[in-house]
Protein backbone atom coordinates (compact mmCIF):
# COMPACT_ATOMS: atom_id res chain seq x y z
CA UNK A 1 0.00 0.00 0.00
CA UNK A 2 1.69 3.04 -0.92
CA UNK A 3 0.81 5.27 2.05
CA UNK A 4 2.58 2.73 4.27
CA UNK A 5 5.78 2.14 5.48
CA UNK A 6 7.38 -0.74 6.91
CA UNK A 7 9.39 -0.91 10.45
CA UNK A 8 12.54 -2.07 9.88
CA UNK A 9 13.13 -5.63 10.04
CA UNK A 10 9.37 -6.61 11.57
CA UNK A 11 6.99 -6.75 8.25
CA UNK A 12 4.51 -4.30 10.63
CA UNK A 13 3.48 -1.59 8.03
CA UNK A 14 2.23 2.06 9.57
CA UNK A 15 1.16 5.23 7.77
CA UNK A 16 4.06 7.69 6.32
CA UNK A 17 2.08 10.01 7.80
CA UNK A 18 2.38 9.29 11.32
CA UNK A 19 4.09 12.00 13.61
CA UNK A 20 6.14 9.19 15.25
CA UNK A 21 8.59 11.80 16.90
CA UNK A 22 5.84 13.65 18.15
CA UNK A 23 3.53 10.83 19.52
CA UNK A 24 7.16 9.78 21.08
CA UNK A 25 7.49 12.72 22.92
CA UNK A 26 3.80 12.75 24.34
CA UNK A 27 3.76 8.54 25.24
CA UNK A 28 6.71 9.78 27.70
CA UNK A 29 5.10 12.07 29.57
CA UNK A 30 2.39 9.87 29.95
CA UNK A 31 4.73 7.25 31.47
CA UNK A 32 6.15 9.97 34.07
CA UNK A 33 2.20 10.81 34.23
CA UNK A 34 1.38 7.03 35.53
CA UNK A 35 4.20 7.33 37.92
CA UNK A 36 6.81 5.95 36.09
CA UNK A 37 10.47 6.77 35.52
CA UNK A 38 10.27 7.10 31.68
CA UNK A 39 14.12 7.43 32.54
CA UNK A 40 14.86 4.06 33.80
CA UNK A 41 16.72 1.38 31.49
CA UNK A 42 13.36 -0.86 30.63
CA UNK A 43 11.48 2.26 29.06
CA UNK A 44 14.19 3.86 27.08
CA UNK A 45 12.35 2.88 23.97
CA UNK A 46 8.94 2.16 25.33
CA UNK A 47 8.08 5.88 23.78
CA UNK A 48 8.61 5.24 20.24
CA UNK A 49 7.98 1.52 20.28
CA UNK A 50 4.40 2.86 21.90
CA UNK A 51 4.16 5.46 19.26
CA UNK A 52 4.57 2.88 16.13
CA UNK A 53 1.70 0.65 17.98
CA UNK A 54 -0.32 3.29 18.39
CA UNK A 55 0.48 3.97 14.21
CA UNK A 56 -0.15 0.55 13.68
CA UNK A 57 -3.88 0.01 15.41
CA UNK A 58 -5.25 2.91 14.42
CA UNK A 59 -3.89 2.63 10.50
CA UNK A 60 -6.90 2.64 9.21
CA UNK A 61 -7.26 6.55 9.21
CA UNK A 62 -4.93 6.21 6.27
CA UNK A 63 -6.80 3.87 4.30
CA UNK A 64 -9.43 4.19 1.72
CA UNK A 65 -12.16 1.50 0.39
CA UNK A 66 -10.15 1.98 -3.24
CA UNK A 67 -6.91 1.23 -2.05
CA UNK A 68 -7.94 -1.58 0.35
CA UNK A 69 -9.80 -3.19 -2.55
CA UNK A 70 -7.87 -2.82 -5.46
CA UNK A 71 -9.79 -3.12 -7.82
CA UNK A 72 -10.62 -6.78 -7.10
CA UNK A 73 -14.75 -6.24 -7.75
CA UNK A 74 -15.16 -9.37 -10.69
CA UNK A 75 -18.62 -9.80 -13.15
CA UNK A 76 -20.81 -12.73 -11.84
CA UNK A 77 -23.69 -14.80 -12.94
CA UNK A 78 -26.35 -15.64 -10.19
CA UNK A 79 -27.84 -14.05 -7.29
CA UNK A 80 -26.65 -16.68 -4.29
CA UNK A 81 -25.71 -15.38 -1.22
CA UNK A 82 -21.58 -16.05 -0.42
CA UNK A 83 -20.98 -15.56 2.85
CA UNK A 84 -17.61 -14.79 5.09
CA UNK A 85 -17.37 -15.83 8.68
CA UNK A 86 -14.96 -15.82 11.33
CA UNK A 87 -12.76 -12.83 10.44
CA UNK A 88 -11.03 -12.24 13.17
CA UNK A 89 -10.44 -8.28 14.02
CA UNK A 90 -8.79 -5.86 16.85
CA UNK A 91 -10.17 -2.56 17.30
CA UNK A 92 -10.10 0.23 20.12
CA UNK A 93 -12.89 1.01 22.00
CA UNK A 94 -12.96 5.57 21.85
CA UNK A 95 -14.55 5.31 25.01
CA UNK A 96 -11.69 3.98 26.68
CA UNK A 97 -8.89 3.82 24.37
CA UNK A 98 -9.00 -0.03 25.67
CA UNK A 99 -9.00 -2.81 22.83
CA UNK A 100 -11.92 -4.99 21.97
CA UNK A 101 -11.89 -7.98 19.73
CA UNK A 102 -14.18 -11.07 17.77
CA UNK A 103 -14.93 -11.88 14.61
CA UNK A 104 -16.77 -10.42 11.84
CA UNK A 105 -19.31 -12.34 10.19
CA UNK A 106 -20.64 -10.79 6.42
CA UNK A 107 -22.63 -11.88 3.80
CA UNK A 108 -24.20 -10.17 1.11
CA UNK A 109 -26.33 -11.39 -2.36
CA UNK A 110 -24.54 -10.58 -5.40
CA UNK A 111 -26.01 -8.50 -8.42
CA UNK A 112 -23.43 -9.11 -11.39
CA UNK A 113 -20.60 -8.10 -9.37
CA UNK A 114 -18.31 -10.26 -6.02
CA UNK A 115 -15.74 -9.31 -4.80
CA UNK A 116 -12.14 -10.81 -4.42
CA UNK A 117 -12.53 -12.73 -0.77
CA UNK A 118 -9.48 -11.86 1.30
CA UNK A 119 -11.10 -8.15 0.34
CA UNK A 120 -13.84 -8.63 3.09
CA UNK A 121 -10.76 -9.13 5.58
CA UNK A 122 -9.31 -6.20 4.11
CA UNK A 123 -12.59 -3.85 5.00
CA UNK A 124 -13.26 -5.26 8.12
CA UNK A 125 -9.61 -3.67 9.26
CA UNK A 126 -9.78 -0.26 7.51
CA UNK A 127 -12.51 0.11 10.16
CA UNK A 128 -11.28 -1.67 13.04
CA UNK A 129 -8.03 -0.55 12.84
CA UNK A 130 -9.89 3.04 14.45
CA UNK A 131 -11.17 4.32 17.27
CA UNK A 132 -15.00 2.33 17.66
CA UNK A 133 -18.07 1.22 18.65
CA UNK A 134 -18.68 -1.92 17.67
CA UNK A 135 -22.41 -0.92 16.39
CA UNK A 136 -20.63 1.69 14.00
CA UNK A 137 -18.02 -0.87 12.90
CA UNK A 138 -20.82 -3.53 11.60
CA UNK A 139 -22.66 -0.83 9.96
CA UNK A 140 -19.76 0.99 8.47
CA UNK A 141 -18.53 -2.63 6.93
CA UNK A 142 -22.17 -3.08 5.76
CA UNK A 143 -21.91 0.30 3.75
CA UNK A 144 -18.82 0.01 1.98
CA UNK A 145 -19.99 -3.11 0.66
CA UNK A 146 -22.80 -1.79 -0.68
CA UNK A 147 -21.05 1.00 -1.88
CA UNK A 148 -18.65 -1.02 -3.50
CA UNK A 149 -20.79 -3.76 -4.87
CA UNK A 150 -23.92 -2.40 -5.13
CA UNK A 151 -25.73 -5.64 -4.18
CA UNK A 152 -29.13 -7.16 -3.48
CA UNK A 153 -28.17 -7.16 0.40
CA UNK A 154 -25.59 -6.97 2.32
CA UNK A 155 -26.10 -8.29 6.54
CA UNK A 156 -22.88 -8.28 8.96
CA UNK A 157 -22.54 -9.56 12.43
CA UNK A 158 -19.88 -8.27 14.72
CA UNK A 159 -19.44 -10.66 17.99
CA UNK A 160 -16.98 -8.55 20.39
CA UNK A 161 -15.25 -8.84 23.88
CA UNK A 162 -14.58 -5.47 25.23
CA UNK A 163 -11.57 -5.22 27.82
CA UNK A 164 -13.18 -2.44 28.88
CA UNK A 165 -15.94 -4.38 30.81
CA UNK A 166 -13.39 -7.05 31.62
CA UNK A 167 -10.00 -5.71 33.10
CA UNK A 168 -11.85 -2.26 34.94
CA UNK A 169 -15.16 -0.95 35.18
CA UNK A 170 -17.97 -3.45 35.40
CA UNK A 171 -15.29 -6.19 35.33
CA UNK A 172 -18.07 -9.37 33.58
CA UNK A 173 -15.57 -11.67 31.89
CA UNK A 174 -17.84 -13.78 30.00
CA UNK A 175 -20.20 -11.15 28.36
CA UNK A 176 -20.12 -10.49 24.67
CA UNK A 177 -21.85 -8.27 22.45
CA UNK A 178 -23.36 -8.69 19.41
CA UNK A 179 -24.48 -6.49 16.89
CA UNK A 180 -25.41 -6.95 13.16
CA UNK A 181 -26.25 -4.37 10.37
CA UNK A 182 -28.60 -5.36 7.85
CA UNK A 183 -29.36 -3.78 4.29
CA UNK A 184 -31.31 -4.10 1.25
CA UNK A 185 -32.99 -7.63 1.26
CA UNK A 186 -31.25 -8.82 4.51
CA UNK A 187 -33.16 -6.05 5.80
CA UNK A 188 -36.37 -6.24 4.07
CA UNK A 189 -36.89 -9.72 3.67
CA UNK A 190 -36.60 -12.18 6.73
CA UNK A 191 -36.32 -15.33 4.52
CA UNK A 192 -32.96 -13.60 3.88
CA UNK A 193 -32.06 -12.46 6.80
CA UNK A 194 -32.72 -15.95 8.34
CA UNK A 195 -30.73 -18.02 5.61
CA UNK A 196 -27.94 -15.65 6.32
CA UNK A 197 -28.29 -16.01 10.28
CA UNK A 198 -28.49 -19.89 9.94
CA UNK A 199 -25.00 -20.41 7.81
CA UNK A 200 -23.11 -17.92 10.46
CA UNK A 201 -24.72 -20.01 13.69
CA UNK A 202 -23.48 -23.42 11.73
CA UNK A 203 -21.26 -25.06 13.73
CA UNK A 204 -21.65 -22.68 17.01
CA UNK A 205 -23.66 -21.53 19.25
CA UNK A 206 -25.04 -17.78 19.05
N1 LIG B 1 -22.59 0.79 22.83
C1 LIG B 1 -21.29 0.62 23.06
N2 LIG B 1 -20.78 0.97 24.26
C2 LIG B 1 -19.47 0.75 24.46
C3 LIG B 1 -18.60 0.22 23.52
N3 LIG B 1 -17.37 0.14 24.05
C4 LIG B 1 -17.47 0.63 25.31
N4 LIG B 1 -18.74 1.01 25.57
C5 LIG B 1 -19.39 1.58 26.75
O1 LIG B 1 -19.27 2.96 26.81
C6 LIG B 1 -19.78 3.34 28.09
C7 LIG B 1 -19.12 4.60 28.61
O2 LIG B 1 -19.80 4.91 29.80
P1 LIG B 1 -19.37 6.04 30.83
O3 LIG B 1 -20.27 5.92 32.05
O4 LIG B 1 -19.33 7.35 30.13
O5 LIG B 1 -17.87 5.65 31.17
P2 LIG B 1 -17.31 4.83 32.43
O6 LIG B 1 -17.57 5.58 33.69
O7 LIG B 1 -15.90 4.50 32.14
O8 LIG B 1 -18.24 3.53 32.38
P3 LIG B 1 -17.98 2.06 32.95
O9 LIG B 1 -17.33 1.27 31.86
O10 LIG B 1 -19.36 1.54 33.26
O11 LIG B 1 -17.10 2.17 34.18
C8 LIG B 1 -19.60 2.12 28.96
O12 LIG B 1 -20.89 1.62 29.28
C9 LIG B 1 -18.86 1.12 28.07
O13 LIG B 1 -19.19 -0.23 28.35
C10 LIG B 1 -19.17 -0.15 22.26
O14 LIG B 1 -18.51 -0.61 21.32
N5 LIG B 1 -20.52 0.09 22.07
ZN1 LIG C 1 -14.41 1.11 26.41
Amino acid sequence: MKRMIEVEDTGIVFPSGADIERMSELAQEWLGLIGEDPGREGLLKTPERMAKAWAFLTKGYHETLEEVTNGAVFEAEGSNMVVVKSIEYYSMCEHHLLPFFGTVHIGYIPDKKILGLSKFGRITDMFARRLQVQERLSIQIAQAIWEVLEPHGVGVVVEGQHLCMMMRGVEKQHSSTISSAMLGSFRDDPRTREEFLALVRQGKVL
